[in-house]
């Protein structure tokens, strides 16, 4: 069976093979202690057998509501914020046409994002479209309470019932949310929605391979049973093979160990843009797991070749507290040969005839040399093919290494307290009622 692969040997000059081997006992116990719920967070790790526990039933259920919703909307708006809706992005801009926008595809709805900022001109524009489109809404809040999506859905339930009816409203709209807690789940009941559940045990970011995460993308006309045998596949290897071949216990030890150096910023690098969302998604899996306590690696991301034109000075010389983990896919699914010219003033015949891939991966394999050179550690995931399997496998790779990760930085990687911050001064701006303490205090700040 072929998995993705990880690499660590362009690390070897800034850490040892001992130092990153010296977290092997430990990772093995963190593993345990995530299947087996014994260590911080354990009310959140429903997430790590969640690919072979999916039914069926389930993946049939959200394949005929993704049908039904095929057949009445050109457009699927999903509300949802972080957790709620990154996964999903992820996964269809990797798989989708890169032009997607133009509806090429128009067999499946084009997916579209609300609720994931509070910007009054995107939701103007959004509400603009929509008047004269075809659509549905699947709202997704693991809570039920997040204010962006809540504002979204307002403002789009409105448009949808005025241009649909009421009736014909409730058909199109799916509510994936808590099976009993929160607004959205009150709501979803009250006015007879389809819903799904999102576990109890699985929190917002590693929700993609539940419903959340499964009906945008089933609705996009991507495979969801390929995606879920892929992240079955990895959780199958992942916990249990040894940790001298495990990548996600080597990418989890490899991290640890730089971050030891004073490496405290890890970039993933792409070489294919279809991947931007995939680095969206891992920064929120990283970020919201591993930053507290004061302690944890600052997840960035940039998309190569067009950032080694802007960031890519910065990596080369910049201060040295970086390393670079780079995904790249080992065939692309089309093919493309770069022409014969009879002028040759760009003096690039030397390279007629030969594929863009193969200057894509001098690219990516020079840069790796280069960053090395400059003092970046350099990792790498390959995966064999842009794909739902290998999509699914890199998915839960990064799952488990997170869990294993924040184990060994002594975190509970499955909570997230700094972010309350913000809402609680936004709201005691907005002096929402039960803020009027907070409210004044805050005003007299400003
Ligand atoms: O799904 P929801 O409950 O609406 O939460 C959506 C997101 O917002 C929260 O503030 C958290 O920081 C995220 O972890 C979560 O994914």
């Amino acid at each position: 069976m072929e998995h993705i692969k990880l690499s660590f040997e362009k690390s070897l000059s800034f850490v040892s093979k001992e130092e990153i081997f010296k977290f092997k006992e430990e990772s093995k116990k963190h593993v345990t202690a995530l299947r087996e719920g014994t260590g911080k967070g354990n009310d959140y790790v429903g997430w790590v057998d969640l690919p072979s526990k999916i039914t069926e039933e389930e993946l049939n259920d959200i394949e005929a509501t993704a049908l039904s919703l095929k057949e009445k909307v050109e457009v699927l708006v999903v509300i949802g914020i972080g957790g709620s809706y990154l996964g999903a992005k992820a996964v269809n801009d990797a798989l989708a046409h890169s032009f997607d926008q133009l509806n090429i595809d128009n067999e499946n709805p084009l997916v579209l994002y609300a609720g994931q900022n509070i910007s009054e001109d995107y939701l103007f524009e959004l509400m603009d479209i929509l008047k004269d489109l075809e659509f549905g809404i699947c709202v997704i809040s693991k809570s039920g309470t997040t204010t962006e999506p809540a504002i979204a859905f307002r403002l789009l339930k409105e448009l949808l019932e005025e241009n649909v009816g009421k009736e014909e409203a409730r058909e199109r709209i799916i509510a994936i949310t808590d099976a009993s807690k929160g607004a959205l789940r009150t709501l979803a009941v009250q006015e007879g929605y389809k819903t799904f559940v999102i576990p109890d045990d699985v929190g917002g970011r590693f929700s993609v391979l539940t419903p959340v995460g499964l009906l945008p993308i089933a609705v996009a006309g991507n495979d969801i049973k390929q995606l879920v045998k892929g992240a079955k596949s990895m959780q199958e290897y992942a916990l249990s093979t040894p940790f001298e071949e495990n990548p996600a216990l080597l990418y989890a030890a490899t991290r640890n160990a730089l971050y030891a150096k004073g490496k405290g910023i890890e970039i993933l690098a792409n070489y294919n843009p279809k991947l931007h969302n995939v680095a969206e998604w891992w920064k929120q899996l990283y970020g919201e797991s591993e930053g507290k306590e004061n302690k944890g690696i600052f997840p960035a991301s940039v998309d190569f070749t067009s950032d080694l034109h802007s960031m890519g000075q910065y990596i080369q010389e910049g201060q040295r507290n970086i390393f670079e983990t780079v995904i790249s896919i080992a065939k692309p699914n089309h093919t493309v040969f770069i022409p014969e010219d009879k002028d040759n003033l760009d003096k690039l015949n030397f390279l007629a005839g030969r594929r863009i891939d193969a200057v894509n991966k001098m690219a990516e394999l020079g840069t790796q040399l280069a960053h090395v050179d400059g003092g970046v550690p350099n990792l790498r995931i390959e995966m064999p093919q842009l794909n739902e399997f290998f999509l699914g496998e890199l998915l839960y790779f990064f799952e488990i290494a997170c869990g294993v990760s924040g184990y060994i930085l002594d975190v509970n990687p499955f909570d997230q307290p700094g972010v309350e911050a913000y809402k609680s001064n936004m709201f005691a701006l907005l002096e929402k009622p039960g803020f009027e303490e907070e409210t004044k205090k805050i005003k007299e700040r400003l």
